[in-house]
């Protein structure tokens, strides 16, 4: 149940990790690499012992690929290689690769092959891994093309070609992948933007190399395991006043309810009290559905909360910024999110306050905030989304989580990590609500800002793939039942975790 979280190295430390092991790999990793590619298509194509199609290119991609086809033209598979780069200026090891496919007797055909009369029982793209420099076109992305438009399971080595390993974006064509089997470490771009689209179900085999022992991991996928240190049953000699008060300060005309949902999930998630401060003069003196939140004055609430969440439908007026101003000054945590963000990214005076504050700083940027942020646009920030999470944690000395398919989180120190929880189901209004009342719920309660944070943002997509799984979503899912699932499944966590399960 509580899983390590698992190493994600860009191509630049897989290359490094790559040069300390090859010198003294025996079997060589691509040997390595092609058996257990070998033996993922005896898996993926049990039930459908037909043909297999390769498609390798010029470099060690392709010569996985041969090493692959030998393996299951040695195990009795009918295999077919298409490759038509030049054999001659394959690099060293793809090059003994395809020498050993021919002497077991394989042939290579340099024109894409019409698929047999019963289909292909599944077609693997060995064309580029991590060495894709630019965008595919010309005959290799006529390849990718035609590899797609197979009616067969689609296996990507390494990973799918025309992905962008460190980034996720697509350059040119791509390959869609039904599996991808990636080799030593997951790699950022299998993780976010447009990477979990196009990968598939993701397998890492690790070539019987240990990754970290030779380089410490560069990011870190999350999983559970990484908060269970943090989860602790409570005493029984405690009372409110033990686990915080959370300030809510948003709720402008219109967006009352933004601010309402961010204070109802701090209370799901277990914080002593949570005090909203609407910022509309003609909002509800009481919320009649969850009247345990104490709806105040904006300026009390930022007087007495232990913790300030800003910007859940805070508007961009004047008395916003006031407020936030004020909020920023104070040494207590604070967290900025939605129109916070953008009255900071738009004010010099607020970016240098942010910067200088001392207390913790968490910020929960949409791409769109992000650009703000930054100063550039939401498609630059996407175009590299862990290098942007990065920034904005350098720049205002934060801990950030960047949302999104694949939400990053990075820390002004220059670590990263990548969500492995969460669905589209969650693009609806109100989820970062949500998320921003569990994340000031923990922090409030004591946990650091940096574990908070990641903790919410891994519980808040946990508790929509489980609502997603029972039928509740992913379409049609509300803001709301994501709180309430939180509550549960923390629960479940904090009992495992003191069982020691
Ligand atoms: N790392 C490991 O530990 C292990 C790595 N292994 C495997 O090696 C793979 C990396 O191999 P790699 O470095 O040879 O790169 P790869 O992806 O085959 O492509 C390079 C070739 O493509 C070409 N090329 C590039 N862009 C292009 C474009 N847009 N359009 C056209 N051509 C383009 C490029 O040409 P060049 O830029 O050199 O002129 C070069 O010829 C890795 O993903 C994994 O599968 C495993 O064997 C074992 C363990
Ligand atoms: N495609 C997706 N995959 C995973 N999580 C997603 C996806 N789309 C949205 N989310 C999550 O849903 C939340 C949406 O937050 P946000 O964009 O601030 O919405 P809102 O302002 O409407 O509350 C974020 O936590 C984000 O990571
Ligand atoms: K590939």
């Amino acid at each position: 149940m509580f899983l390590p979280p698992k190493p994600i190295y860009p191509v630049d430390g897989i290359r490094t990790i790559e040069a300390l092991v090859a010198p003294h790999a025996q079997p060589s990793l691509m040997e390595r690499a092609g058996r257990v590619a070998a033996e993922e298509a005896v898996r993926l194509t049990q039930d459908r012992a037909g043909h297999v199609l390769i498609a390798c290119g010029p470099g060690n991609n392709g010569g996985d690929g041969f090493v692959m086809a030998r393996r299951l033209l040695q195990a009795g598979r009918n295999v077919t290689v298409a490759f038509a780069d030049d054999a001659a200026k394959l690099p060293r090891d793809a090059a003994a690769a395809f020498a050993a496919w021919r002497a077991a007797g394989g042939e290579t055909v340099s024109d894409f092959p019409a698929a047999p009369a019963n289909g292909w029982a599944l077609v693997v793209d060995a064309l580029f891994g991590i060495g894709l420099r630019s965008p595919v076109t010309g005959r290799h992305a006529k390849w990718i093309d035609a590899l797609n438009a197979q009616h067969a399971p689609r296996l990507a080595i390494d990973i799918p070609s025309g992905l962008d390993a460190d980034t996720g974006r697509v350059l040119g064509t791509v390959f869609h992948a039904t599996t991808t089997l990636t080799f030593l470490a997951l790699k950022p771009g299998l993780l976010t933007h447009d990477g979990p689209d196009i990968a598939g179900v993701v397998n890492v085999h690790r070539l019987d190399v240990d990754p970290p022992n030779y380089l410490q991991p560069m990011g870190l996928q999350i999983q559970p395991g990484i908060l269970r240190p943090f989860l602790r049953q409570r005493l029984q000699n405690t009372h409110k006043g033990c686990y915080g008060d959370v300030g809510i300060i948003g709720g402008a005309r219109g967006m009352t309810g933004a601010a309402l949902l961010a204070g109802r999930a701090a209370l799901k998630l277990g914080c002593g009290r949570v005090l909203t401060g609407l910022v509309d003069a003609a909002a509800p003196a009481v919320d009649f559905t969850q009247p345990e939140l104490m709806l105040q004055r904006p300026d009390d609430v930022i007087e007495h909360a232990t913790v300030l969440a800003l910007g859940p439908g805070l508007g961009d007026g004047e008395v916003a910024a006031t407020l936030l101003e004020r909020a920023i000054r104070q040494a207590r945590p604070v967290i900025l999110d939605a129109d916070a963000l953008n009255i900071v990214a738009a004010s010099e005076n607020l970016r240098s306050l942010v910067a200088a504050r001392e207390a913790p700083t968490v910020m929960t940027p949409h791409p769109g905030e992000a650009g703000r942020l930054l100063r550039s646009n939401t498609a630059a920030v996407q175009s590299d989304r862990v290098a942007s999470t990065l920034d904005i944690a350098r720049t205002f000395n934060a801990v950030v989580v960047l949302k999104g398919s694949g939400s990053v989180i990075a820390t002004p120190d220059g670590r990263w990590l990548i969500n492995s929880t969460g669905h589209p189901g969650m693009a609806s209004a109100g989820m970062g609500d949500v998320l921003t009342g569990l994340i000031a719920s923990l922090v409030a309660q004591g946990w650091p800002a940096e574990s908070g944070l990641i903790a919410a943002v891994h519980l808040h997509g946990a508790a929509a793939d489980r609502l997603a799984r029972e039928g509740i979503g992913p379409v049609g899912l509300t803001a709301s039942e994501v709180a309430e699932a939180s509550r549960g499944i923390f629960n479940a966590w904090t009992i495992q975790a003191t069982k020691g399960l």
